[in-house]
């Protein structure tokens, strides 16, 4: 993907006085009281919001939240106004719609330095189908766009990609920039040895990313629910653990593949067993060879933790997505707590780059209570790993080239 322009190219004088369409990624969790549960998206959108207010201009601010069909007031905006209130030092107004006369005004009324949040931008279904008359009613209160919204680059949709159409110039936000610094620039160009951990549920998810991946490092640690798939492929007996039956001959190629590659695959030599799916389960730690008939893998053993430290502290870039095993379970959390520590202490006491590529790893890193110790943390789940698995990303490709 071609290096895009940034919003720190732009002065003052591109600046002051004018109107900025920012599109920021605010879907944040909230409860069923409407409080946010976790701000991490809200606090990464504050960087380029503050430097455009600094400079004078005027902040038209969008985002979606959640997947509403429609005008849906559980998915409004609106609860959102407090905190960004608080984070920006500034009295956000809010809109009651993201187009129309109403939001004319209030764009048209704003002060140097003021912020304009909109409504929901998926209240219209004209966002999802990128319609162009609703792309260009988004755009008419603007005089530029930036696009701060990595979570939903993936997604080729008005606000993300439509506008940019009928903004000049269209550049990347610091959040977005810094996302492609470290999951594009960082994984083609890494400082070796470079390790991938991957894990989650099914290698189906992310065979892409396997793929890719397998590329560029020189380690790959596979965990999660995936690695059945490969121990049955490889001939073990795997219990009830999960299984991929139409991706067992995948397994075998993925493993040759790393072989002819020269890339060192390391599967856990230990698993914890468990005889239910249940965080009350019965658990005991076998070697990967001998797990039990009725049993089923749920964390990786510490045989395997103690292998992969090794294997880990070899190394200067690491890029981790997806649990090495069932973490929401306190039983079966140890494999990917102990993955966590281990990034924490690399990047802390050796300055190995470490890249958590969104979705559920940053859940499990987060839990630990490590996640200011790590490079860098994605903000997005299904965008970081298309990006990892080298798909360009629409919302990045629609704007300026540096
Ligand atoms: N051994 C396992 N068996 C079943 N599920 C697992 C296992 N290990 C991990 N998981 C589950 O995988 C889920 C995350 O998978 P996935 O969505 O692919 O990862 P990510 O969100 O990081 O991309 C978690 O909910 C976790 O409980
Ligand atoms: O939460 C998001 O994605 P993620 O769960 O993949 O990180 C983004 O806001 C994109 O949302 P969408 O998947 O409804 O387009």
């Amino acid at each position: 993907m071609a290096t895009k322009r940034s919003v720190g190219t732009l002065g003052e004088a591109d600046l002051m006085g004018k109107k900025v369409f920012v599109r920021a990624d605010l879907n944040v969790p909230l409860d069923d009281a409407q409080n946010i549960t976790d701000d991490t998206r809200i606090r990464a959108s504050v960087p380029t919001i503050k430097f455009l207010l600094e400079k004078g201009a005027k902040v038209v601010l969008a985002s979606h939240l959640g997947r509403p069909k429609g005008v849906t007031p559980k998915y409004s905006l609106k609860p959102l106004v407090p905190r960004l209130s608080e984070l920006l030092g500034v009295n956000v107004v809010m809109a009651n719609d993201c187009i129309g006369e109403e939001v004319e005004k209030l764009a048209a009324a704003l002060p140097e330095g003021g912020v304009l949040l909109l409504e929901n931008v998926r209240f219209y279904k004209e966002e999802e189908k990128n319609d162009p008359e609703f792309a260009k009613k988004l755009a008419s209160v603007a005089d530029l766009y930036i696009n701060d919204a990595f979570g939903t680059a993936h997604r080729a949709h008005a606000s993300t990609e439509g506008v940019t159409k009928f903004l000049k110039p269209s550049v990347a936000g610091f959040l977005m920039q810094k996302e492609l610094d470290y999951l594009v620039g960082a994984v083609a160009n890494p400082k070796k040895p470079f390790a991938a951990i991957v894990g989650g549920s099914k290698v189906s998810t992310k065979i892409g990313v396997i793929e890719s991946l397998l590329a560029k490092v020189d380690i790959l640690i596979l965990g999660g629910g995936m690695i059945y798939t490969f121990y049955k492929a490889q001939g073990y007996a795997v219990g009830k653990s999960l299984v991929e039956e139409d991706k067992l001959e995948l397994a075998t190629s993925l493993i040759e593949k790393a072989k002819a590659k020269g890339v060192s695959l390391l599967l856990p030599t230990d698993i914890v067993v468990a005889d239910k799916f249940a965080p009350d389960a019965e658990s005991k730690i076998v070697p990967a060879t001998a797990i039990p008939d009725d049993w089923m893998g749920l964390d990786v053993g510490p045989d395997a933790t103690k292998t992969f430290n090794e294997a880990l502290d070899t190394t200067q870039t690491i890029i981790w997505n997806g649990p090495m095993g069932v973490f929401e379970f306190e039983k079966f959390a140890a494999g990917t707590e102990a993955i966590a520590k281990k990034l924490a202490e690399l990047t802390t006491s050796k300055g190995v780059t470490t890249i958590i590529g969104g979705g559920d790893s940053v859940a499990a890193v987060e839990k630990a209570g490590l996640a200011d110790k790590m490079s860098h943390i994605s903000t997005g789940g299904g965008a970081s790993l298309e990006l990892l698995e080298g798909k360009p990303l629409p919302g990045v490709l629609a704007l300026d080239e540096a």
